[in-house]
């Protein structure tokens, strides 16, 4: 089955998120930023880029029976106190809208947006079709200059079958560890992957794209890997563990899903990711990324060498950690991860 109706509405509907994003990011005020009632931060611009997702795959997609699975809800905007906010990111999308001048319509209202956030509200799982949408992934960079993602999957029947992931900050060069790269003056990348068809990247500003495939290094020490720069989002400790691999090169700390679609051009050749117990991965936070990598050559599992399975609801149902790397190299990181997780759990029997 094709996808390339929903591929095309995917791409337009994280192309005019990552619009809404960027301007947000280079303007960002005190008052855009508030606390979530896990103390996790959200912006103006999650909240845009979610209601903005929405709108534009409800106008490009009309169907009846339209799901999404998506992180950000309206009710804090709902509370007391929410109204100067809910106006903020109403304009934010009428502004984006107009600009873009798709679509011919009357300005959206603040009840608009508030049901525009609301459809993601469903719980996704096994049967049919539902969108999965993360609409800022990395807030913690987004609100720090750095790198982000708007990471939009698309699940059928349980797999998921699209993925797109908008990197606004992220240079169409390669990216390691010796050189910096200004942020300023770059288009972005936009990764995109349907299933069977391969693994895509374009500039966001709409170049043409090419296809890309993940590093096919078969030697560890030449394996440059990822890792979240939160330290607070995985266990730092654990996998400089795999230096028992050989693997030489310090680690690149980058947030968001931008690190699925750095492997997926080959710009590293691992991604690892250790959350602290106790810890459920949700289903946006990989969707995309998963499908971007693995339609690029690349393998994605948990820490017992199982595939993610996205058809459990809104949480991954998985072992401890995230492994993501080529085909050649999986089974000996496989290894190195599974020993190096069962000496940490003998030397501290809390992890
Ligand atoms: N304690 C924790 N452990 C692991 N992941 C966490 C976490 N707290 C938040 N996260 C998730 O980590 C994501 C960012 O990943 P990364 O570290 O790769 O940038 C966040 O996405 P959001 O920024 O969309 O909330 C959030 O879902
Ligand atoms: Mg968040
Ligand atoms: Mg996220
Ligand atoms: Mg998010």
């Amino acid at each position: 089955m094709s996808y390339e109706k929903e591929l095309k509405a995917a791409k337009k509907a994280a192309s005019l998120a990552a619009q809404l994003c960027q301007k947000v990011q280079k303007a960002l005020l005190q008052s855009d930023v508030h606390s979530k009632s896990d103390k996790s931060p959200v912006t103006v611009a999650d909240y845009g880029s979610q209601a903005l997702v929405s709108f534009v795959l409800g106008k490009e997609l009309p169907t009846a029976s339209f799901s999404m699975v998506a992180e950000e809800d309206s009710a804090d905007l709902r509370k007391d106190g929410g109204q100067d906010t809910l106006e903020r990111i109403t304009k934010l999308i009428n502004d984006t809208l107009s600009s873009d001048g798709s679509y011919d319509l009357s300005p959206l209202s603040g009840e608009d947006v508030l049901t525009a956030i609301d459809s993601g509200k469903s719980e996704g799982g096994p049967n049919g079709r539902h969108w999965v949408l993360d609409p800022i992934d990395g807030t913690k960079g987004f609100l720090r200059g750095d790198q982000y993602a708007i990471a939009l999957a698309l699940l059928d029947e349980g797999k998921v079958v699209l993925g797109v992931l908008a990197c606004p900050n992220l240079p169409l060069q390669p990216i390691g560890n010796t050189e910096k790269h200004s942020l300023q003056n770059q288009a972005g990348c936009l990764f995109f992957a349907e299933v069977g068809g391969g693994t895509h990247m374009q500039s966001l500003d709409g170049s043409l794209s090419t296809k890309v495939h993940v590093s096919s290094t078969v030697n560890p020490a030449e394996a440059s890997f990822f890792e979240s720069y939160e330290a607070a989002h995985s266990l730092h400790d654990l996998s400089s563990s795999i230096a028992t691999l050989g693997v030489q090169a310090p680690p690149v700390r980058i947030d968001s899903q931008a690190k699925y679609g750095a492997l997926s051009r080959g710009d590293g050749a691992i991604y690892l990711r250790f959350p602290h117990k106790g810890y459920r991965e949700k289903i946006w936070d990989h969707a995309a990324g998963c499908i971007v990598v693995t339609e690029a050559g690349g393998v994605v599992t948990d820490a017992g060498g199982n595939p993610l399975d996205f058809s459990k609801g809104r949480f991954l149902d998985l072992d401890t950690g995230i492994i993501v790397t080529n085909q050649k190299l999986m089974p000996l990181l496989l290894k190195a991860v599974q020993d190096a997780l069962s000496e940490s759990s003998q030397a501290t029997p809390s992890l």
